[in-house]
C-alpha cells in the first residue's frame, strides 16, 4: 500500500536549482533508497519530505494526508507529519539516560508518563536495548548509540522513517549487520523507510527500490537487481558495481555492435539511444563478468595477465590487450602470461558519449 507520494518537487538553494522535479512513491513495509553521488540532492529531498526544507514547487503526501502542496500553499509542520528522523550523527543528549533520550519527544508531545514509559520500554526491547535503559550515551558503543537514535525516531510510531546516512559512523562489520536489521525492522513494523546513502552496497542490500539521483533529478528507479543489471545510462552503469571502463568508437553492424580501440575490439550491446556509427563512446563491463581461462575458445579473446593480486576470498587479475586494461576476479592464483578472457557480448554495455 502506498504510504508516501512525492510529486514534481523543485527546490532552489542559494539561487541554484537543486531539485529538478523529483517524483516517486513508496510503499508501507518497504525501503526506498535515495542513492547518488555527493551533491546530487539526496539530503535536500529527504529534508523536503521531513518538512525541514520547503520546496518552491510540488506536492508531498504521507498516508491520507497532504503534508505539502505548493498550489494550495499548504505546509504541515515537521512534528505533524507522522515521520521519524534518523541522522548520521546520533545527536543524543549526553546528560540524559537512554530511557530519557528516547522519552523526551513524547514528553514534548504531552504523552502521559505511564504511557510514555511503556512505549519507550517496548521500543528499547524491540531493538535489544532494554537492559541499557539507565545508561548514558558515553557508556554505549557506536552501534548501540545508533540504535538508541532509531528508537527515538520509532517511539512516535511514525508511518515513514526517514534515515540520512544512518550507518556512516559505524565500522564496516557493524554496517553490514545494521543493514540487515534496519531492513527487518521496517518490514516487521510495516512502515515505509526512506534511506539516503551514497554507498551502493548499502542501497543494494537494504532496499526494495532504489532511486538514483543526479544533479537533483531521479535518473533511474528500480529494484536493486534492475538498477544493477539494467543500467539506463553510463552514470548508472558506472555508479554501481566494480567496473572496467574503456573508450573507443562504437560501430553498428547488422548482427550487433562493436567497440573498437587503438588495437583491440569487443562485441557488445548499445544501451539507450543509439548514436552515429563510428562515434566516440564508452564500454562498461562489470568486473565479475570477465572469466579468465588458460585455453582459447571461440568466444574468448587473448589477453596478457600482467599481475595477480591476492584479496583473501579471491584473486584479482590485471589484464591487458593492447591498450585495453581490464580487471577480473577468479578463485585461484594464475601465473602472469598469456590467458584467454571470456567476456559475454551482453555484458559489454556500450554508451554513446551523450548517454
Ligand atoms: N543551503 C544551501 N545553499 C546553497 N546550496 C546548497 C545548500 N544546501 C545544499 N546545497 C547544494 O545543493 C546540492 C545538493 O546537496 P545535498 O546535501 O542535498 O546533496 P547530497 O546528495 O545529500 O550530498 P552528500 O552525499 O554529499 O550529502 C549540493 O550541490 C549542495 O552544495
Amino acid at each position: 500500500m502506498t504510504e508516501l507520494v512525492v510529486r514534481n518537487i523543485h527546490k532552489y538553494l542559494g539561487g541554484l536549482h537543486i531539485l529538478q522535479g523529483a517524483n516517486f512513491s513508496a510503499n508501507r513495509g518497504s525501503i526506498v533508497s535515495l542513492l547518488g553521488a555527493s551533491g546530487s540532492g539526496k539530503t535536500t529531498l529527504l529534508r523536503c519530505i521531513a518538512g525541514l526544507e520547503q520546496p518552491e514547487v510540488g506536492r508531498i503526501s504521507i498516508g491520507d494526508a497532504v503534508v505539502f502542496d505548493s498550489d494550495s500553499r499548504l505546509t504541515m509542520a515537521p512534528e505533524n507529519r507522522n515521520i521519524g528522523l534518523v541522522f548520521q550523527s546520533y545527536a543524543l543528549w549526553p546528560h540524559r539516560t537512554v530511557l530519557e533520550n528516547v522519552a523526551y519527544g513524547l514528553k514534548l508531545r504531552n504523552v502521559n508518563k505511564a504511557d510514555a514509559y511503556k512505549r519507550v520500554q517496548t521500543t528499547l526491547e524491540r531493538m535489544g536495548l532494554g537492559h541499557l535503559a539507565e545508561r548514558y550515551p558515553d557508556q554505549l558503543s557506536g552501534g548501540q548509540q545508533q540504535r538508541v537514535a532509531i528508537c527515538r525516531a520509532l517511539v512516535y510510531e511514525p508511518r515513514v522513517l526517514l534515515m540520512d546516512e544512518p550507518l556512516s559512523n559505524l565500522d564496516a562489520k557493524l554496517r553490514e549487520e545494521a543493514r540487515y536489521w534496519i531492513r527487518k525492522l521496517v518490514l516487521d513494523l510495516e512502515i515505509c523507510g526512506v534511506l539516503v546513502t551514497h554507498d551502493q552496497s548499502e542501497a543494494l542490500a537494504a532496499s526494495d527500490n532504489i532511486l538514483l539521483l543526479r544533479n537533483g533529478a531521479i535518473v533511474q528507479e528500480g529494484t536493486p537487481q534492475d538498477i544493477y543489471s539494467k543500467p539506463a545510462s553510463f552514470y548508472a552503469a558506472d555508479f554501481l558495481g566494480a567496473n572496467n571502463v574503456a573508450k573507443g568508437r562504437i560501430q553498428h553492424h547488422a548482427d550487433g555492435a562493436r567497440i573498437i580501440g587503438p588495437n583491440w575490439s569487443l562485441n557488445g550491446v548499445v544501451v539507450g539511444n543509439g548514436g552515429d556509427n563510428n562515434a566516440e563512446g564508452k564500454a562498461v563491463i562489470r568486473v565479475e563478468q570477465i572469466a579468465v581461462h588458460g585455453a582459447p575458445a571461440p568466444d574468448r579473446i587473448e589477453m596478457q595477465l600482467e599481475a595477480c593480486l591476492y584479496l583473501g576470498d579471491r584473486w584479482e587479475y590485471r589484464l591487458t590487450c593492447g591498450e585495453l586494461e581490464a580487471k577480473a576476479f577468479g578463485p585461484k592464483m594464475v601465473q602472469p602470461g598469456k590467458v584467454w578472457a571470456e567476456i559475454p557480448r551482453e555484458s559489454v554495455w556500450l554508451f554513446h558519449e551523450a548517454a
